[in-house]
């Protein structure tokens, strides 16, 4: 019979779900063809750039543009005096604080935006931004988080310390807040009574996302139709349309977001900086668009950076290895504005996923913020909201425990993994996992090793190695991470009060083809490639012909971005619901049109078919026909839908890394021999997209873990802002990947997906970091911190006295 032998022939044609079907928009941008903000040019367009200040913490005694104006090109500077009347010279952050968009009487950063200079093109104004006089008088500067907390020096004048700040009471005048989650006494007297007990500081070091393209905006008002056009690196460009519309007192309506093209985000496009608001400024003072375009030290020493958390830990178990408690106490330096990108209610993100993988039956955190004088941010880096410092804290923790029990890391694991059977699972600090096998994923990766033929090597080579026979130490670094991302319950997740909801509205045109917009934004990441992949399963129209648009308010429905690897478990949710409505009429219309009743129709592929009548059908491409044509009397024509998906749970992805790497004692190097990761991310829409993200994310972890780093010297002069210093691996550093898979579906997900994006980077930069440490376990190493740059590296086998 005929319909059952093309049953595959019309699978494959729909490149729906689970097909590693090529990524659509490579061949715009392997050709040049990309659109990125900085090829927005319009008619008579201006450039601004900023006078940036050299000092961490200084008061500004003058700001002298005379020079400056007199430069032929230069249009106007604007500093924070100019802000003023207009209140602009201070903004809101997304965490409640509020920071300076111009220094406003003093810098609490090197890199501080100081002075917004506007003239005809970018090197006009990057000759008007010496010629900016300013007068500093320095402050003591403070870069340690601890001293922060004790000492006189008051960073935020602007801040009352006996009134309680956007999280509560503050204990001085430099802590932000205090966050705490879980039962501190119950987890107390659990570690006091075990049998054993690990204690650890374990230090998450800063780093910074470092995207290709910097981050930038073009900004338009039309002052005769009254409206704002943007252009920007927005990762959510409805909330800047918002945030925009408050500060600014344009109607929402008046002000057109657009993210074009993005040439990667990773988090550091997610928060409102200076510059977008100093450009709109600029375009309604001059009635001309402005370009800001920030160049790659602006990005390192001012954008959002990542981590910079201080862990301290303390996990106890039974002399068997049973996990009985985990205790944590963060000091969070959070620079000089607290400008985190967090959900709300969570000041420290989903740091409390902290116990990762395992049951344990008590636990708590406590995260203080500190105020230093560093750039703000904390917002992301392949994860916005901590859980990477949270995958590490406890791998660490585990491997420090593991060593007290002097037992095998492995075994330590698998004893205290949460069972299968018990997901749903409620962790101690309040979260619901919605579904995983932990158990099926690691015995997988361990075999995909031979792990216990590695421990054996290892065994020989520290022989070796003790006999004077090698210099080179073998390191296996284990890694099962637990990942937390689709946020989120609108219920407890929002940003400056808007619920994170995500949305899709699809349209089917007459031919058989489809427009589908969703409120979230392509960095790189192939949206324009998956979501057609799940509108195709659910509706029956080749994702080849469907067409997936993000990033342009005036468009998309309303959406809060792509970041924290939503936009799969949210906005693909979306997707799936809105392909369904689209079904739901569609079948409506076939039952009208093959002249039985809805019910006696089954959904096949791409198509209705009259239950035990085969040959009796309606495809897609007819049924869409139809509803433009053939309305069903009584319905209204036309076959579009729209879906805002508030998700009952986020979801939780899981990994099993493991990565070999051989550690040269006398000069620190090291080579990545083997590594292998196993993903779990639910139901897998692209296999190739997901191998795609899997290798980008373990590179960057790869690269926080081996490298790269955001220092400041005692001065508060960051020492890392350039590429010439700040380490970005290329294809040299960069080893072979071994990718792997397990699917348990997300039971609440409308098609099982969880998101996947992230979590390479979770999972990867523990494993990283584990394989150092393991390799010189045997020489008695517990903790030494990151980036395990040679030179650190070589100092570990110098203070275990290797070198001789
Ligand atoms: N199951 C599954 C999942 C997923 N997927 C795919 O994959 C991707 C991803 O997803 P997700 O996970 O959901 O995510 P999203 O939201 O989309 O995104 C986000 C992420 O993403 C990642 N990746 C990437 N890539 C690229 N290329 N670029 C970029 O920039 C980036 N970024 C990064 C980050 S950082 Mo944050 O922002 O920090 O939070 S977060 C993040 C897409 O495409 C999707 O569709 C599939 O296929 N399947
Ligand atoms: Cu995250």
């Amino acid at each position: 019979m005929k319909d059952f032998d093309d049953r595959e022939e019309r699978v494959g044609k729909l490149k729906g779900l689970g097909c590693a079907r090529k990524r659509v928009e490579d061949a715009r941008f392997t050709q040049g063809k990309g659109n990125y903000v900085d090829d927005v040019k319009l008619p008579g367009m201006l450039f601004g750039d900023f006078v940036r200040s050299p000092y961490a913490h200084a008061r500004i005694k003058s700001i002298d543009a005379t020079a400056a104006l007199e430069l032929p090109g230069v249009i106007a500077v604007l500093t924070a005096e100019d802000l003023k009347p207009l209140n602009l010279h201070w903004m809101p952050t997304l965490a409640g604080d509020k920071q300076m968009v111009l220094a406003d009487g003093k810098v609490l950063f090197q890199g501080q935006e100081v002075a917004f200079v506007v003239a005809e093109d970018r090197y006009i104004a990057a000759d008007a931004i010496e010629l900016v006089e300013v007068d500093y008088e320095d402050l003591p500067v403070i870069v340690d988080p601890f001293e922060a907390l004790t000492t006189d020096v008051v960073l935020r004048e602007d801040l009352d310390t006996s009134e309680p700040g956007a999280h509560g009471p503050r204990k001085h005048h430099n802590h932000i807040f205090l966050w705490e989650e879980g039962d501190k006494t119950a987890t107390e007297q659990a570690i006091e009574s075990s049998e054993v007990v690990a204690e650890e500081m374990v230090y998450y070091h800063r780093t910074h996302p470092c995207p290709l393209e910097t981050c930038g905006c073009v900004a338009s008002m039309d002052k005769v139709n009254g409206k704002l056009t943007l252009w920007g690196t927005f990762q959510a460009p409805h909330v800047v349309r918002t945030v925009a519309s408050l500060l600014s007192g344009i109607a929402e309506h008046d002000i057109r977001v657009i993210s074009p093209d993005i040439g990667g985000g990773f988090g550091n496009k997610v928060g409102v900086y200076p510059g977008y608001v100093c450009a709109i400024v600029a375009s309604i003072v001059t009635g001309k668009p402005v370009k800001w375009i920030e160049d790659r030290m602006d990005n390192l020493m001012a954008t959002a950076f990542a981590r910079d958390y201080w862990m301290k830990g303390r996990i106890s178990a039974t002399k068997e290895g049973k996990i009985t408690g985990l205790h944590c106490h963060v000091t969070a330096d959070h620079g000089a504005f607290d400008a985190c990108a967090d959900p709300t209610k969570f000041p420290a993100g989903f740091f409390h996923i902290c116990t990762g993988s395992y049951d344990i039956p008590v636990a708590y955190v406590g995260v203080d913020g500190v105020y230093t004088n560093k750039a703000p941010g904390g917002v992301a880096y392949r994860c916005s909201f901590r859980v990477t410092e949270a995958a590490y804290f406890i791998e660490r923790m585990i491997e420090v425990l593991a060593i007290e029990l002097n037992m095998d890391a492995a075994e330590l694991r698998r004893i205290n993994f949460i069972r299968a059977d018990q997901f749903p699972y409620h962790s101690a600090l309040g979260w619901e996992y919605d579904s995983g096998d932990y158990h099926t994923a690691w015995d997988k990766a361990l075999a995909a090793v031979d792990y216990e033929g590695l421990r054996k090597e290892q065994a020989e080579r520290v022989e070796a190695f003790k006999r004077g026979e090698t210099r080179t130490l073998l390191g296996i670094g284990l890694t099962h991470f637990t990942e937390i991302v689709g946020a989120g319950p609108v219920k407890n997740c929002d940003i400056l009060g808007m619920g994170m909801f995500d949305s899709c509205e699809i349209r089917i045109h007459p031919t058989g083809s489809a427009t589908a917009r969703l409120g979230t934004i392509s960095q790189g990441q192939g949206h324009a490639t998956t979501f057609g992949q799940i509108l195709a399963s659910e509706i029956g129209i080749s994702s080849d012909n469907i067409t997936i648009e993000e990033g342009d308010t005036d468009t998309a429905p309303y959406g809060l971005g792509t970041y924290g690897s939503r936009s799969t478990p949210v906005a693909g949710a979306a997707a799936a619901m809105a392909g369904r409505k689209i079904r739901a009429k569609a079948q409506m219309i076939a039952a009208y049109l093959l002249e039985v009743h809805d019910g006696d129709l089954e959904w096949d592929i791409d198509r209705f078919v009259v239950k035990g009548a085969p040959d009796r059908f309606k495809t897609m491409t007819e049924i869409a026909y139809a509803a433009y044509n053939q309305a069903i009397p009584g319905l209204e024509p036309g076959l579009e839908a729209v879906s805002y998906y508030d998700p009952p749970n986020m979801t939780y992805p899981f990994g099993a890394y493991i990565c070999v790497m051989e550690i040269d004692v006398d000069t620190g190097e090291h080579k990545i021999r083997q590594f292998y990761a196993l993903d779990d991310c639910g139901t897998r829409i692209n296999p190739m997209v997901i191998e795609g993200q899997v290798h980008g994310g373990l590179t960057e972890a790869l690269a926080i873990a081996m490298g790269q780093e955001i220092a400041y010297d005692d001065l508060g002069n960051c020492k890392t802002g350039t590429l010439m210093d700040f380490f970005l691996p290329t294809a040299v550093e960069t080893p072979h990947y071994t990718t792997d898979h397990t699917e348990t579906p997300s039971p609440h997900h409308p098609i099982g997906a969880k998101g996947v994006g992230e979590s390479p980077n979770v999972g990867g930069v523990p494993a990283f970091s584990n394989a150092v440490h393991d390799a010189f376990r045997a020489f008695g190493l517990r903790q030494s911190h990151m980036p395990h740059d040679h030179w650190r590296v070589w100092k570990i086998a110098h203070d275990l006295g290797l070198h001789g």
